[in-house]
């Protein structure tokens, strides 16, 4: 038995065409979505990210703008920068790349984004709202990862979701949002003992491990559904995720591949919290017009 491919790019593309055709409707009352990109340095991996988020922007008919600082850049300026974004009109969407050089300190400047603009649900308040249920900016890879789930009809309720990693942008938040659909969740991470243990006995294991072909398929029970969040260049610089894809493809149910998977749904919620964010602006504007 093979497993059913989970195609994150066929679905975003589906996805996106149902957000550009909102983004015209949108333009109609008067308001184009914005996002600001503000990239610090000049990390290879980011700036690719950066341009392929600006593309999808020109794609979807949405306006971007990217700010870009040199390394050594002082925290205040990026934080009057932001301060700055918060008050434009014209912007949306904020998003500061990660990760940023070492002597800026990340929850600042995360923190100094104002909560409406917070595209890519970091922003405490988000992450606050999203844990006790109530309207929020979602992180943009769990809440693609809940889509691609969705999509590919994966049942969540009373579903053992294992999630192997906890950092604050992927494992802690796609934990959380799983269980809002009741699955039962459990965390797994450096310090967790006989892991293998845990994901065998996962309906769905979503590996955020950042280290290449880490789950293997004594990882996984036969028929289940193995997302892969990593993104890893191996020693030849290509592109590989979380998991042993070609072992892994025989035992699981469904799996997501490395590239085409998690990452172009990423890109594609980033935009849907762009336009709902561009959504909000004008209801608002509405709201004290009359
Ligand atoms: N597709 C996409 O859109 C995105 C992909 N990524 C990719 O996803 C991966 C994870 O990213 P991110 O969450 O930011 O990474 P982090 O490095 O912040 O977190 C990695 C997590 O894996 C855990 N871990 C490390 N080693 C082991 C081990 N041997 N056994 C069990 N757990 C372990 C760590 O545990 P501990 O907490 O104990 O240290 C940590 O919680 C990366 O490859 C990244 O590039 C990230 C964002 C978006
Ligand atoms: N503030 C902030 N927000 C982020 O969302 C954010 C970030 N910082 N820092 C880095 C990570 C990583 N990330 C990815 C997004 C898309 C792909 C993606 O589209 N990948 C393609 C392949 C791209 C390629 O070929 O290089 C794929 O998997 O098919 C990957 C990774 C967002 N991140």
């Amino acid at each position: 038995m093979t497993a059913l491919i989970i195609d994150g790019k066929e679905i975003a593309k589906r996805k996106k065409l149902e957000i550009s055709l909102e983004v015209e409707k949108l333009k109609e009352s008067g308001i184009t979505p914005g996002l600001a990109v503000v990239l610090v340095g000049d990390n290879q991996a980011s700036k690719t990210y950066v341009r392929s988020k600006q593309m999808t922007c020109k794609e979807l008919g949405m306006h971007s703008v990217l700010i870009e600082y040199t390394e050594s850049v002082a925290e205040g300026e990026l934080l009057r920068k932001i301060a700055e974004l918060n008050e434009d009109d014209s912007i949306h969407g904020i998003l500061v790349q990660l990760p940023l050089p070492k002597h800026i300190r990340e929850m600042a400047v995360i923190e100094a984004i104002s909560p409406e603009k917070d595209v890519d649900g970091f922003h405490p308040v988000n992450i606050g709202r999203m844990m006790i249920g109530q309207e929020a900016f979602l992180s943009c890879t769990p809440f693609g990862i809940l889509v691609m789930l969705k999509e590919s009809g994966v049942a969540l309720e009373g579903k053992h979701v294992v999630v192997v990693g906890r950092s604050n942008i992927v494992g802690k938040p796609v934990g959380q949002l799983l269980l809002n659909e009741n699955a039962t969740v459990t965390y797994c991470h450096s310090k967790t003992k006989e892991l293998v243990k845990h994901t065998q006995s996962a309906d769905i294991i979503i590996a955020a491990v950042g280290r290449t072909g880490f789950i293997t398929k004594e990882h996984v029970k036969p028929g289940a559904v193995v997302i892969d969040v990593g993104i890893n260049r191996n020693e030849e610089g290509k592109l590989c995720g979380d998991v042993s894809y070609e072992e892994v493809k025989d035992v699981a149910g469904h799996i997501t591949p490395v590239p085409g998977g998690v990452g172009p749904m990423t890109i594609t919620m980033l935009m849907y919290n762009t336009l709902k964010s561009a959504r909000n602006a004008l209801n608002k504007l509405q709201r004290t017009n009359n």
